[in-house]
């Protein structure tokens, strides 16, 4: 088993790197004497990057070639950061460990201010997600809220440029990337509900590959992967897709799960919330309740609009 060679498809992204080595890494501790290599590809979601997301197909083309790669024995795993990844799967594949999570919080970065609330009002605050434009703009009616896209990179060099006088980011990219040190404040949840997965890596590989699916299970983070199951299970009963304003976010508490959910308009002028709290074994249950309590305040209104 172990002079088999495991090769990591993986973005060329500064953070898609980060995570592929982390589970070379993880994987050569697991299995002493294993060979991991990574094979670094750009995909289309990479290579567009002056054109929102959402206009463009989402999420979904940041994996699509990876899987592709995957198909053709180029490669035999994929690394996701979990936020990127669509709820639908394709029957070939399957997410086989989710990795411990990182802090899921939104980040406020900012070379002047420490915080939101420290924004005076009409202050500019970049963003590419509609779940923190959404947020932001029902908090904070009097910031302007303006659309940042790139990798982590990119989009710090814009800030530090005076684009924009604050941005928000997903703390976790900037923990893994050595730059914690940017982060002037971690943004409650209850200001701003992290998106689903937000902070956790999972690993993709093929559901026929039963012995790589075997190497992977030392990987599996099982408090994480609860959390990260209900969190997607109220996203796929929303039937959401690539880029719309829904956060989920789950904690557990002991044996407990505390679901919390979020649907919005991306202007802020309405947000739709629900909770539950249950065992952990009903992750995927507790999912669908809050997502069927948002459907029954008018969620599927929102989201219909925004697929239009
Ligand atoms: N949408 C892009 C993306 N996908 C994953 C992360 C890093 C954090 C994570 O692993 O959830 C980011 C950056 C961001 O949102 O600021």
């Amino acid at each position: 088993m172990t002079d088999r060679t495991i090769r990591i498809a993986t973005r060329k992204s500064a953070l898609a790197l980060w995570q592929a080595e982390y589970v070379q890494q993880a994987l050569e501790r697991a299995h002493p004497g294993l060979n991991v290599e990574l094979v670094p590809m750009s995909t289309q979601g990479d290579r567009i990057l002056d054109t929102p997301l959402a206009k463009i197909g989402g999420k979904g083309l940041f994996i699509k070639e990876l899987e592709v790669a995957m198909l053709e024995g180029r490669a035999d795993i994929a690394v996701h950061s979990m936020k990127d990844v669509p709820v639908a799967f394709p029957d070939e594949f399957g997410l086989h460990a989710i990795c411990e999570r990182e802090d899921p919080r939104d980040a406020f970065v900012s070379n002047d201010f420490a915080c939101l609330n420290d924004l005076p009002a009409g202050s500019v605050v970049g963003t590419s997600s509609l779940r923190r434009q959404c947020q932001l703009k029902a908090h904070f009616p009097e910031l302007i809220v303006k659309d940042l896209r790139g990798n982590v990179n990119t989009r710090l060099a814009k800030l530090d440029e005076g684009q924009y006088h604050a941005i928000i980011l997903a703390s976790a990219g900037l923990i893994r990337l050595g730059m914690a040190d940017r982060i002037r404040d971690f943004i409650a949840p209850e200001d701003s509900l992290p998106a689903v997965g937000q902070g956790a890596v999972g690993i993709e590989c093929r559901n026929d590959d039963s012995e790589l699916i075997e190497l992977l299970k030392p990987l599996n983070h099982h408090d994480t992967a609860t959390r990260v199951r209900a969190e997607r299970a109220m996203n796929q009963r929303l039937e959401g897709g690539c880029q719309v304003p829904i956060g989920s976010f789950a904690l557990l508490e002991g044996e407990e799960l505390w679901l919390r959910g979020l649907v919005g308009e991306p202007d802020g002028s309405q947000m739709l919330t629900a909770e539950r709290r249950g065992p952990r074994q009903q992750a995927a249950r507790l999912g669908v309740e809050v997502a069927e309590d948002l459907l029954n305040q008018g969620a599927g209104a929102i989201l219909e609009r925004l697929y239009e």
